[in-house]
């Protein structure tokens, strides 16, 4: 298969998959996604101990070159996800997502999955920026390093965390001599870029209702940012950690550029909320004419060959 990338010896056919987050929360719609052909695998929602309905709504907004998000974590609960991703599932990986509301609650819950049946990879999300009076855990350096140690003196299978962008070189650096002293499977980056505001200037108003309108970026505007910091931490972390690249895809171009900077699976949120599970059929077809006007047989041949001048 011209499109692989293998994440702690768990291979995937394809190369493509939902942003947590986005189509993800029932059994039924991650069934969906695993029941396309161009779908490597399937993210669950994060998901918190207790079930929760999330903020209140519009906590979701589009607009042309993107969209804006205050979901507040809404999910059917760990248990349920937990249930989920345990039972075969047409041989295709599923990835659970786990939120941090505290690091106790983390720890529990990854206590819960270490003890459990699922013998795939969990991904950690330390970067979700709507839950009101609390912070982006991987914004605070030390706090990260600390759970990170706590984790690790249980956890033993597969275990990758999703960040949030980074703006610094300061910041990559760090974060990265964190990262690289920890066995993870994976990063996923990028989550949204947290706080942003977006106003209806006919209204005079925002656009979503929690949070007086702060909200998370994504789709096409955060291309950029995610392609930074993809690039960024491959250039800083050391190759056994993988990397699951997020934000700004709409089409073939940008799951190659995602590629070319280092990404091994490429994860689609905003333009996957926008079309829908065909998406991933033209983003797989985009992306193989586009190798084959290059002359690629495989991935291998360009992941993380991004040429600077
Ligand atoms: C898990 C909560 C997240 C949410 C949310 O549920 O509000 N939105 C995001 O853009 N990223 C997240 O990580």
């Amino acid at each position: 298969n011209r499109l692989h990338a293998t994440i702690a010896d768990i291979n995937f056919e394809g190369i493509l998959a939902n942003a947590s987050g986005v189509h993800c929360q029932t059994k039924e719609e991650l069934a969906e996604l695993l029941a396309s052909p161009y779908v490597a695998t399937a993210v669950t929602k994060s998901s918190t101990k207790e079930v929760r309905t999330g903020n209140p709504k519009p906590s979701y907004y589009e607009f042309e070159q993107g969209s804006i998000n205050s979901m507040g974590l809404p999910n059917n609960g760990f248990d349920y996800y937990l249930d989920y991703v345990s039972q075969d599932h047409s041989q295709k990986p599923v990835i659970l997502s786990v939120a941090s509301l505290s690091m106790t609650e983390g720890i529990e819950l990854l206590k819960r999955v270490q003890d459990s049946d699922f013998q795939g990879i969990t991904e950690f999300n330390l970067s979700c920026p709507n839950v009101v009076g609390k912070p982006q855990v991987a914004y605070d350096f030390e706090t990260t390093h600390q759970i990170l140690t706590e984790v690790f003196k249980f956890f033993k299978k597969p275990l990758g965390v999703k960040l949030p962008p980074y703006f610094d070189f300061a910041h990559f650096d760090q974060m990265a001599d964190i990262l690289n002293q920890f066995p993870l499977s994976h990063i996923n980056s990028v989550n949204s870029i947290g706080n942003g505001l977006y106003v209806d200037v006919e209204t005079e108003a925002s656009v979503i209702k929690p949070k007086k309108g702060f909200g998370g970026l994504g789709g096409a505007m955060i291309l950029p940012t995610a392609l930074a910091n993809v690039r960024a931490f491959r250039e800083r972390l050391n190759p056994d950690i993988k990397i699951i690249g997020t934000g700004g895809v709409t089409s073939g171009e940008e799951v190659f550029a995602h590629i070319l900077c280092g990404a091994d699976l490429v994860s689609v949120g905003t333009e996957l909320q926008r079309q829908g599970i065909g998406l991933f059929e033209k983003l797989q077809h985009e992306l193989l004419m586009i190798m084959n006007e290059k002359g690629y047989q495989s991935i291998d041949e360009f992941k993380g060959q991004l040429k600077t001048m």
